[in-house]
């Protein structure tokens, strides 16, 4: 079976790439197989540029090909935050109930209709000697009142998603892999996908 590295720390992520490359037939390691591995600082203003800096750092490092997913939240009413800093919104520790509290306490007083909000992924794919390509994916929704649903990770607990009337954390995994901002990305690589399981050649 073809390996495949993801660049992520994040159990989450890790899942749903497991779940969304299978059907490929490839089998996902992220750094939580490698607990050696550096910590990439996400110095980046975008997704995309934090993305690159992550697939790059780590393809370096294992000398093979290696995906970065950089990902989270933008809601309108807050400008577009937490945006980038999505992981770490309420603090250091990246704690996704502190960050769901902080955002619902912002939006305390924006009434639903304003509450529009969508989630992004940046992927960027380094290979070694070529350049690296970057494909983006979104999903458009709601910030609920209250969190709602067991599934997920991170947001997921406070994101409506309108075609479905369920929050993400509501949806089974294949119901979030059908639409996530992750999965949209990833379709972007269809068709460079055998170049890249074969690393570049
Ligand atoms: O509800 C959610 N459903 C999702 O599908 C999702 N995707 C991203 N996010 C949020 O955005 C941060 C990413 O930040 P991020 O890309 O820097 O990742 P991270 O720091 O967690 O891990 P790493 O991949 O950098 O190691 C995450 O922690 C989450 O808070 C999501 N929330
Ligand atoms: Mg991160």
């Amino acid at each position: 079976m073809k390996e495949v590295i993801i660049a992520t720390k994040n159990a989450g992520k890790a899942k749903e790439f497991q779940t969304l490359l299978a059907k490929k037939g490839v089998e996902v390691k992220s750094l939580l197989d490698f607990p050696h591995c550096p910590d990439v600082e996400e110095t980046g203003h975008t997704f995309a540029e934090n993305a690159i800096l992550k697939a790059e750092t780590m393809a370096e490092y294992f000398h093979t090909m290696v995906i970065a997913d950089d990902s989270g939240l933008s809601i309108d009413a807050l400008g577009g935050r937490p945006g980038v800093y999505s992981a770490r919104y309420a603090g250091e520790e990246k704690d996704d109930q502190a960050n769901i509290a902080k955002v619902l306490e912002e939006l305390k007083e924006v009434p639903l209709e304003k509450r529009t909000a969508r989630f992004h992924c940046a992927l960027a794919v380094a290979m070694p000697h070529r350049r690296t390509v970057v494909v983006e994916g979104t999903c458009e929704g709601y910030i609920t009142e209250e969190p709602r649903g067991e599934n997920g990770f991170g947001y997921d607990p406070i994101f409506y998603v309108p075609q479905k009337g369920k929050t993400m954390a509501e949806l089974t995994k294949e119901e979030k892999n059908g639409i996530s901002h992750r999965a949209n990305a990833l379709a972007k690589l269809e068709k460079q996908w055998n170049e890249i399981i074969n690393n570049g050649e």
